[in-house]
C-alpha cells in the first residue's frame, strides 16, 4: 500500500481566515500538535509577510523535530531570502513558491505575458534551489489555467529543480473529475514529471475540497495539503481530518496509507479552535460536537443494540471519549431507561412510563435535557405518593404596576373533575399559591419555599422545593420545570397530594381500628 504525504497548512493558509492571527507561541503549540498528529509537513508561514510571522516560522523550525518546516514566498529574490533567513537552521527546511499562471491572473493581476510567467517560475526555483534541499511550486490558480500552458509551466519549473509540483485550486471552482483529470494529463505530457512528487491544495468555495482532494489521490498524488478544521481563506482548505478519516475509513478502496495518528486528532482539532477563535460547526464531519452523538429515538436504540447501526467511525478512534446519546424532544424510551439506570436509577416500567411522559413534555420546551435535568426529574417526586391533583394549566399576569394574579386549571384525578381557579398576590408565587388553596380547598399553612437552578443555561431546569403544615402533618413537595413559576406550582401542588395522601391513609387506619373493634 502506498503512503500519501500529510501537508499541514492550518499555520499559513488557514491563518488567512479572516480575523485570525496567531502569535509565535501559538504557532509553536499548534505546530508541536500537529508533529503529535503526525504530519510530514508544516507550513509555518509566510516568512517575508511580516518580521512576527518570520520569526514564528524560524520558532516552529526550532522546536519541531520530526517534520519538515516550510515558508511560503512569492517568486521573488527577497521573499526567498527572508524564508531562508528563517529556515537555515531548520532540520528539514522547506520552501513553497508560488506564482499565477491563470488568464486572469496574468492579464488583470501580475500583468504578465506567459512568457515572463513562464521565466520568474524558473528563475525562482533556481535562485531557491541554491538554498532549500526542497522546493515546492504551486502555480496559483491552476484550477483555471490553460492545460497546455499548466503543463509548460510544470515542464519549466521541474528542469529547474523543482521537487514538488503542488496544482492549487485555489479559488475552489474544479469538480472531483476534472480536479484529477489534471493530474493524468500532467504525467501523460510532461517528460520530467517523474522526478517531481505531485501535490493537491483544494479550497471549498463550492464545498468540494475534500471530494478533489480525494479524488487526487485516487489519480495518485504523492501528497495532499489542508488545514485542520478546513480552515483557510474564504471558504477554507480541505479539512485534513477529513481527508485522513476518510483514507482511514475506507482503506480497502483507497489503498492508501498516511502517518497520521487519528487519535490525536480531537485534540488537534481542539487546540485549533481554541487559538484561532474560530468555532468548529456543530454538525462538521469528524471533530463537530454532533458527529458522535445522537438523539432520535430510533437511532438511539439501534445505537444500544449495535454500535455500527449508525456510527462508521469510532469515536475514541479520533480522540472523542464516547458517543453520546442525547436525550431530547425525538428520544425514546430505550435511551431514556438506558440513562436513568447509568444514573443509578432503577424504575418500574410504570414510573419509567410516566417519568417518560414528564420527559416528553419538557422536551418539547427544552433543546436537550442533561443528567441533572433527568436526576432532578426522577427526584421530583419520591415515595409512593397518590395523585390527587395535576396541573392542567398556568397562567401568570404581572406587571410593576399592577397586582400580580394567577389563573390555573388542575384536574383531580380520583373524580376527573377540573378545576378552574385564579388568585391575586403580593408577588407572583404567592399568587399561584393562593390559587391552589382554592382549587384544591386545602387550608395549609407556608412553612418553607425554595426555588434552585440546578442546570444550567437560559433553559435550565428550575426546582422547586416547598414544606406545608395542616394541623400535625408536615409534608414537603418538589416540582421541576423550565419555568421557576411552573416549578414552583408543581411542588406546591405535590406538597398538597402528600398531604392527602397521608390524611388518606390515617383515615384508612382509623377505619380499620374502628372495623377490628
Ligand atoms: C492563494 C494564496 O493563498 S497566495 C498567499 C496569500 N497570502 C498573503 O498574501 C499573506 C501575506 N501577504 C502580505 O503580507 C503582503 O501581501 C506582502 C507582504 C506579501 C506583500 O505586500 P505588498 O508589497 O504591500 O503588496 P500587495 O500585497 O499589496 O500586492 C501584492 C504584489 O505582489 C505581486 N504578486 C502576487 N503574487 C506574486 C507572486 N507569486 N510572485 C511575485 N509577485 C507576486 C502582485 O502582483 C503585487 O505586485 P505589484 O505591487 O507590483 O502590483
Ligand atoms: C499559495 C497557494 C498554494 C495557495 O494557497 C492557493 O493557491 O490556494
Ligand atoms: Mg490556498
Amino acid at each position: 500500500m502506498r503512503t500519501v504525504q500529510i501537508f499541514d497548512t492550518t499555520l499559513r493558509d488557514g491563518e488567512q481566515s479572516p480575523g485570525v492571527n496567531l502569535s509565535t507561541e501559538e504557532k509553536v503549540e499548534i505546530a508541536l500538535q500537529l508533529e503529535r498528529l503526525g504530519v510530514n509537513v508544516i507550513e509555518a508561514g509566510f516568512a517575508a509577510s511580516s518580521p512576527g510571522d518570520q520569526s514564528a516560522v524560524r520558532e516552529v523550525a526550532r522546536v519541531v523535530t520530526d517534520a519538515s518546516v516550510a515558508s511560503l514566498s512569492r517568486a521573488v529574490p527577497q521573499d526567498i531570502d527572508a524564508a531562508w533567513e528563517a529556515l537555515k537552521e531548520a532540520k528539514q527546511p522547506a520552501i513553497h513558491i508560488f506564482l499565477a499562471t491563470s488568464p486572469i491572473h496574468r492579464e488583470y493581476k501580475l500583468r504578465k505575458t506567459k512568457e515572463q510567467v513562464l521565466e520568474q517560475a524558473a528563475e525562482a526555483v533556481r535562485y531557491a534551489k541554491r538554498f532549500f534541499p526542497v522546493v515546492e511550486f504551486s502555480p496559483e490558480d491552476a484550477g483555471r489555467t490553460e492545460i497546455d500552458f499548466l503543463c509548460e509551466v510544470a515542464d519549466v519549473v521541474i528542469r529547474a529543480g523543482a521537487d514538488v509540483l503542488n496544482i492549487p485550486d485555489t479559488v475552489g471552482y474544479l469538480t472531483p473529475d476534472e480536479y484529477a483529470n489534471i493530474f493524468v494529463q500532467l504525467r501523460e505530457r510532461v517528460p520530467g514529471i517523474d522526478r517531481v512528487k505531485l501535490s493537491a491544495h483544494c479550497h471549498d468555495d463550492l464545498g468540494l475540497a475534500v471530494a478533489n482532494s480525494l479524488a487526487a489521490i485516487r489519480a495518485g498524488v504523492d501528497q495532499v495539503e489542508g488545514a485542520i478544521n478546513g480552515i483557510g481563506e474564504r471558504a477554507g482548505n480541505a479539512a485534513l481530518e477529513e481527508v485522513v478519516m476518510a483514507l482511514y475509513t475506507r482503506q480497502s478502496y483507497y489503498q492508501v496509507a498516511t502517518t497520521i495518528r487519528p487519535a490525536e486528532i480531537a485534540r488537534t482539532s481542539r487546540l485549533v479552535s481554541k487559538l484561532t477563535g474560530m468555532p468548529v460547526p456543530a454538525n462538521k464531519a469528524i471533530v463537530g460536537a454532533n458527529a458522535f452523538a445522537h438523539e432520535s429515538g430510533i437511532h438511539q436504540d439501534g445505537m444500544l443494540k449495535h454500535q455500527e447501526t449508525y456510527e462508521i467511525i469510532r469515536p475514541e478512534t479520533v480522540g472523542f471519549s464516547q458517543t453520546k446519546l442525547v436525550l431530547g424532544k425525538h428520544s425514546g424510551r430505550h435511551a431514556f431507561r438506558e440513562r436513568l439506570e447509568t444514573l443509578g436509577y432503577t424504575l418500574s416500567e410504570e414510573r419509567i412510563n410516566a417519568l417518560f411522559a414528564r420527559f416528553k413534555e419538557l422536551a418539547d420546551r427544552k433543546k436537550s435535557l442533561t443528567d441533572e435535568d433527568l436526576i432532578a426529574l426522577a427526584e421530583e417526586k419520591h415515595g409512593e405518593v397518590a395523585e390527587f391533583f395535576e396541573l392542567e394549566s398556568i397562567q401568570l399576569s404581572y406587571g410593576n404596576h399592577a397586582l400580580p394574579t394567577a389563573s390555573l386549571r388542575l384536574r383531580n384525578r380520583q373524580t376527573g373533575d377540573e378545576v378552574e381557579e385564579a388568585a391575586c398576590g403580593n408577588g407572583s408565587i404567592d399568587a399561584i399559591f393562593k390559587a391552589i388553596d382554592r382549587a384544591t380547598g386545602e387550608q395549609v399553612e407556608l412553612l418553607d419555599y425554595k426555588v434552585a437552578s440546578n442546570t444550567q443555561g437560559t433553559d435550565a431546569l428550575g426546582e422547586g422545593y416547598v414544606q406545608l403544615r395542616q394541623g400535625e402533618l408536615t409534608v414537603q413537595g418538589r416540582g421541576v420545570s423550565t419555568d421557576v413559576l411552573e416549578a414552583s406550582a408543581r411542588a406546591y401542588i405535590d406538597a398538597i397530594n402528600r398531604l392527602l395522601t397521608r390524611k388518606q391513609s390515617k383515615n384508612q387506619d382509623a377505619t380499620l381500628n374502628v372495623v377490628l373493634g
